[in-house]
């Protein structure tokens, strides 16, 4: 099965329109079909001296590696480094209506680019990155989890203050965060008796309560329950020496309890080939791991490596889904 991914560049002024046009040179296991703006695609393609071809869905490919193309266009022709509110809406445009795509079966997987979130709460629109917004569309209670070949990092609390953090560790979200992980690790990721190590919140996982209780009073009690019901999990671990190489071999993923906590460690260990998975969803879903880099952004420099890894990883699991 050759599945068809939906793409979406993400943030015109980032990076995401040039890895687009990076992706188009190559053959792929997938039928690509972009969800974004022509224009901005051929102007990258242009910056970077590289053929882009591109056509409407139900044309004939002019080349073989022509890129279907949803056109979505921008209101305001963007400058590469330079995000404007005034395209916000067009970007989350396009990632609705490929997750739309996807949720009809016109797609098997979706491939997005990078977004800049603040540009797109400038506008006045509530966001708090596209794995909250598929969870809105979908109704799916998800889970965001990067992975590179050295590891893979979940996330209980993403896009949160730190100072909500705490608050936000409830039983409940933790249980309910760690069978969908589970979950996905069975079924998406072959895995047919995961491990999963579980990191504490406070420094020493709480050393026995003298520097934090959310361990004694939250995460020991559900990590107890769950192992009860027959899941193998670890922890909670002090998050300083989960990820020793020797400890992290006998895990198949890790759920750490904040987005600084885990991801810093997974993108030093390997940022240009990791991904962003959002678990839960009714079909599969990679990103990027890396933002919109607009200090690189149109000098023909940027990294593809985690968008090709991107769309190889959703490629995949749409075959394994299908
Ligand atoms: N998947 C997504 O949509 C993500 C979006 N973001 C958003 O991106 C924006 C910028 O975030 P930052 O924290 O600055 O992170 P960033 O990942 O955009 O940039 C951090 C540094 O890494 C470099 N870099 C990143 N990707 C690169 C690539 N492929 N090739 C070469 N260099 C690369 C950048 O030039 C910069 O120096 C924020 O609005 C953030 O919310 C951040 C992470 C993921
Ligand atoms: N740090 C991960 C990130 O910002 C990507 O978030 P999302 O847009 O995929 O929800």
């Amino acid at each position: 099965m050759r599945p068809r991914l939906a793409l979406v560049p993400g943030e015109p002024a980032g990076i995401g329109p040039e890895l687009v046009v990076r992706a188009a040179q190559r053959e792929w296991p997938a039928h690509l079909v972009v969800y974004g703006d022509a224009a901005t695609l051929r102007r990258a393609a242009a910056r970077l001296g590289l053929p882009l071809a591109l056509h409407a869905p139900g044309q004939p490919a002019a080349t073989p590696r022509s890129l279907e193309i949803i056109d979505i266009p921008h209101p305001v022709t963007a400058t590469f480094g330079t995000p404007v509110p005034a395209n916000a809406a067009s970007v989350v445009e396009a990632l609705t209506r490929a997750a739309h795509a996807c949720l009809a079966g016109q797609c098997d997987g979706l491939v997005t680019g990078p977004v800049h979130k603040a540009v797109i709460n400038q506008a006045g629109i509530p966001f708090t990155g596209t794995t909250d917004l598929l969870a809105a569309l979908t109704g799916c209670e998800v889970v965001m989890m990067l992975a590179n070949p050295h590891m893979r990092v979940a996330l209980q609390t993403v896009h949160l203050p730190l100072r909500a953090v705490p608050d936000a560790i409830t039983p409940d979200a933790l249980a309910r965060s760690l069978r969908i992980v589970e979950t996905a690790l069975r079924t998406q990721f072959g895995i047919a008796a995961p491990v999963i190590a579980v990191l504490g919140l406070n420094p020493h996982a709480g050393e026995d309560g003298h520097l934090g209780r959310e361990e004694l009073d939250i995460l020991i009690p559900t990590l107890a329950q769950l192992r009860a019901a027959g899941m193998r999990l670890v922890g909670p671990l002090p998050a300083d020496t989960a990820f020793l190489p020797d400890k992290l071999r006998g895990f198949d993923a890790v759920l750490a309890m904040y987005h600084d906590q885990g991801l810093p460690v997974l993108k030093h260990a390997d940022f240009a080939h990791a991904v962003n998975i959002t678990l839960g969803l009714p079909f599969p879903r990679v990103a990027v791991d890396h933002g919109t880099a607009l200090d690189v952004a149109g000098q023909g420099i940027a990294d593809p490596s985690s968008l090709f890894a991107a769309i190889d990883t959703c490629a995949r699991l749409a075959r394994q889904r299908a």
